[in-house]
């Protein structure tokens, strides 16, 4: 026996005695109604999982008009419920009509039992995925809504940031895309996350890509996805990030990174609001909102010709500038605070302080790598800390000038940071030259840059 619901609606009561015996073998609840007037009142009719309706009711009337203006009553109070309507003149424009008033299916009276009883079970199926969808849907926007949550804790009330901060209120509201600049570490993500959480999008997801930590043969299919078989290790067909933001916010960082044949490939895809999956040639519509991020100064970068002029003038309609950590006045402390705290919690060090000249070391510094920095220096200070009050020892800083740390390299990672900083300003920041420099791939380069959060 089926775990339904089911309501017959006739005036006929011969048909509803009839219905009523088939189809309480086959399902668990079979009610009746003789007036349809009593539909409107009828209770929990959002509970009903298929209703089967008469067309006609007044007494020699056969327009079918009020078995349609029932079927639309049943839709607006329960859109999911299946309803299958039944007529006696077997008019199809009729049948049609209610179709596309969005019933189920109808049958013809006289009826054949089997028949019945196997739409009845095609429309139970209906209403089950119905059901299923939008259980899953509920479930997914309540995930979205977690993954969205929590990540946005902005830090800080200076000036500078006050003024960053609104102006993504401004923008977020609107649809353009952003493009995020300031130096590493300044917290762009963060405020990507932030223009969507205030969006009209902000039910979807946010998908963010590191555009410099994609090999470049990889491009196209992380980006817009790729067919199976279309090379050696496309094993099934696979979304790019494009179609996964579909609806959503998506998020390019790094932006300057993209090879010149990257960019025209990206271009073309903002451009027609399309991508086409690598080894297919059908184009997929996709609805996004592009926020990019880059440390690099794109204008330069167009000056030079290593950036297209047109595709910064696609991504960049609201340009927002991040400030660094050194012009935030006010905010070292508030930050320093914050992460001392987390980190206290982490660890298990309750109570942990820091005392004044710590406080001015930390103040004094003009912070290179700014928030992620400071992070990592307070989240350093608390693992290493041994007593109650953090002095100013205990916050180990890079010189600016030097590259070194006070005390000189003390760890091989140290060691590792330290050469790779030198070989990069030895080479005005050309990844290529450092990497030959120091024997290796550019790709494993920009990884240990990443690790070391350079
Ligand atoms: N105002 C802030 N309040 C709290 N945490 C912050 C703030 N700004 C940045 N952070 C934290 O600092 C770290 C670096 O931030 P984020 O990754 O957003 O910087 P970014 O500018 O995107 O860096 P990159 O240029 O290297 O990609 C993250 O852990 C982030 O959560």
């Amino acid at each position: 026996m089926l775990d339904a619901k089911i309501l017959v609606v006739d005036d006929n009561k011969s048909v509803l005695s009839a219905l009523e015996i088939l189809l309480q073998f086959e399902y668990k609840s079979v009610q009746t109604l003789f007036n349809p007037n009593q539909i409107s009142s009828f209770p929990k009719i959002d509970e009903i999982d298929i209703v089967l309706l008469d067309m006609n009711f007044s007494a020699g009337v056969n327009t079918g008009n009020e078995g349609l203006f029932w079927l639309k009553e049943i839709k607006k109070k329960s859109p999911n419920t299946s309803v299958i309507m039944m007529t006696a003149y077997g008019a199809v424009d009729l049948a049609v009509k209610a179709l596309k008033e969005g019933a189920s299916d109808f049958i013809l009276k006289p009826w054949n039992n089997e028949r019945l009883l196997t739409t009845v079970k095609s429309a139970y199926e209906l209403r089950k995925s119905k059901n299923e969808i939008h259980q899953l849907k509920k479930k997914e926007s309540h995930l979205k809504q977690v993954i969205n949550e929590g990540k946005n804790n902005i830090i800080g009330k200076s000036q500078a940031l006050t003024a960053v901060l609104n102006l993504v209120k401004k923008v977020a509201k609107t649809d353009v895309n952003v493009l995020i600049t300031g130096e590493n570490g300044t917290g762009k993500e963060l405020i990507a996350r932030e223009v969507h959480r205030l969006s009209a999008r902000n039910n979807e997801v946010f998908i963010g890509v590191d555009m410099g930590s994609i090999a470049e043969n990889l491009f196209e299919s992380e980006l817009f996805g790729h067919i199976k078989g279309s090379f050696t290790d496309a094993k099934e067909d696979r979304a790019g990030k494009f179609e996964a933001a579909h609806q959503g916010s998506l998020f390019l960082d790094e932006i300057g990174n993209l090879t010149l044949q990257a960019q025209a490939k990206l271009l073309s895809a903002i451009q027609n609001k399309s991508v086409v999956r690598v080894g297919s040639n059908k184009p997929i519509k996709v609805d996004i909102r592009l926020i990019c991020a880059t440390n690099c100064n794109l204008e330069q970068m167009v000056a030079d010709g290593l950036f297209r002029e047109d595709l910064l003038y696609r991504i960049n309609t609201i340009h927002i500038e991040v400030p660094p950590l050194r012009e935030r006045e006010g905010d070292i402390m508030v930050l320093a605070d914050f992460f001392l705290k987390r980190f206290s919690t982490k660890y298990d060090k309750p109570g942990l302080k820091m005392n004044t000249m710590a406080l001015e070391k930390l103040s004094a510094y003009p912070w290179p790598g700014n928030i992620r920095e400071l992070l990592h220096t307070m989240e350093r200070a608390v693992i290493l800390s041994e007593g109650n009050v953090l002095k100013p020892s205990d916050f180990l800083l890079h010189s600016r000038a030097t590259g070194t740390t006070e005390d000189g390299p003390r760890t091989l990672d140290e060691m590792e940071y330290q050469m790779i900083t030198k070989a990069l300003e030895q080479h005005d920041g050309n990844y290529s030259a450092a990497a030959e420099q120091l024997g290796v791939t550019r790709q494993t380069l920009y990884n240990k840059m990443k690790r070391f959060k350079v």
